[in-house]
C-alpha cells in the first residue's frame, strides 16, 4: 500500500484564494482593508525568510502589511511598547510575533501584551482558555491548518483515535484541543511516554510535532492511518555544505504504510501562512463590526 500524497502547499494556495476574494467586500462595508502587523527581532535566516513570505502573501491578499523589524539587542520593554502602539492602532487587525525571540526576551511577557482579539497567532493565554472552553477566539494557525488538511481527506473526525505527538504550546497543546473539539480520543504522547511506538501504533490519526528529525519510523504506524508531519528539520543534504528539510517522520518508511501523508516539504507548513491570513480576515471582521459567516473559510 503506498499512502496517497496531502498536498498542503496546493491547499494553502486555495485557501489564500479565499481569503482574497473576500477582502473586497470587507473594504467595501469597512472602509478599509484588513491590516496585520508583524514584528521581527533580529535576524534569525528562518524566521527572516517566513516574514517576507508573510509580508507577500498578505499584499498578495489585498491586505495591508506594517512590518517591523528590530535589532537582535532589542529590549523587552521596546518590544512591548511596540505591542502597545500596535494594539491602539486601528488600522492594524492583526498581531503577530515571529518566534523564537532573542534571549533576553521573555516571550510570554511579550505574548501577554498583544491584545487577545488581534492575538492571530492564537499564544495569548485569553485565546488558549477560549480554545479550551470552546469560546470563539483565535486558534494557532499550524494545529488549525492540520484540522484543515484532515478534515478535508476524512471530513467526519468522530471517534478516530488521534494521537498527538509533542506537547507545545504552539503546536501538540492546541492540536489536542482541536481534535478533541472533533469528537476524536486523543492522546498526547511525549518524550517521557512510555511504549511510544505501540501508542502511535493504535491511532488513526498521527500528529507529529516533536521536532526530532524521521523519529516515527513506518513500523510504528497503523496500515490506513493519516499522517501529520508538522516536524520542519534541516539535516545535512547529498553533498558537502548541503542541507535539506525532514520531517518528524520517516517519509520513506511511512508512505509505505499509511493511508494518507503529509510530505515535507509541501505538507503542514505552507498552511501556517495562510490560516495567518484568515484569522487576520476574521479579526478584521469582528473588529470592524462586519458580520463573518460563521465557517465562511
Ligand atoms: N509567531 C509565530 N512564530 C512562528 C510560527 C507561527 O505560527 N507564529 N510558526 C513557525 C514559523 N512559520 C511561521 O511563522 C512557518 C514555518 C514554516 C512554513 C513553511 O511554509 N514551510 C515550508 C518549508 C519552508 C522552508 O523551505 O524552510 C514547508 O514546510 O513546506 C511557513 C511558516 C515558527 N515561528
Ligand atoms: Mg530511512
Amino acid at each position: 500500500m503506498t499512502a496517497q500524497i496531502i498536498d498542503g502547499k496546493a491547499f494553502a494556495g486555495d485557501l489564500r484564494a479565499k481569503v482574497a476574494a473576500m477582502v473586497p467586500a470587507f473594504r467595501a462595508k469597512a472602509g478599509r482593508a484588513p491590516g496585520l502587523a508583524v514584528v521581527l527581532v533580529g535576524e534569525d535566516p528562518a524566521s527572516q525568510v517566513y516574514v517576507r513570505n508573510k509580508h507577500k502573501m498578505t499584499i498578495e491578499a489585498g491586505m495591508e502589511s506594517f512590518e517591523h523589524r528590530l535589532p537582535a539587542d532589542t529590549s523587552q520593554d521596546a518590544l512591548i511598547a511596540l505591542v502597545h502602539q500596535l494594539n491602539a492602532d486601528p488600522s492594524v487587525d492583526g498581531i503577530l510575533v515571529q518566534l523564537p525571540l532573542p534571549r533576553q526576551i521573555d516571550e510570554s511577557a511579550v505574548l501577554a501584551a498583544i491584545d487577545p482579539d488581534k492575538d492571530v497567532d492564537g499564544f495569548h493565554v485569553v485565546n488558549v482558555g477560549r480554545l479550551s472552553t470552546g469560546m470563539a477566539g483565535y486558534v494557532p494557525c499550524t494545529p488549525l491548518g492540520c484540522v484543515m488538511l484532515l478534515k478535508d481527506r476524512l471530513g467526519d473526525l468522530s471517534g478516530k483515535d488521534a494521537v498527538v505527538i509533542g506537547r507545545s504550546n504552539i503546536v501538540g497543546k492546541p492540536m489536542a484541543q482541536l481534535l478533541l473539539a472533533e469528537n476524536c480520543t486523543v492522546t498526547v504522547a511525549h518524550s517521557r511516554t512510555a511504549n511510544l511506538p505501540e501508542v502511535v501504533r493504535r491511532a488513526d490519526i498521527v500528529v507529529a510535532a516533536v521536532g526530532r528529525p524521521e523519529m516515527v519510523k513506518g513500523d510504528w504506524i497503523k496500515p490506513g492511518a493519516i499522517v501529520i508531519d508538522v516536524g520542519i528539520n534541516r539535516v545535512p543534504g547529498a553533498g558537502p555544505g548541503k542541507t535539506k528539510l525532514v520531517g518528524d517522520v520517516d517519509f520513506a518508511e511511512a508512505v509505505e504504510v499509511a493511508g494518507a501523508i503529509t510530505p515535507v516539504p509541501g505538507g503542514v507548513g505552507p498552511m501556517t501562512i495562510a490560516v495567518l491570513l484568515r484569522n487576520t480576515l476574521v479579526a478584521a471582521h469582528r473588529l470592524a463590526g462586519v458580520p463573518y459567516e460563521k465557517g465562511a473559510i
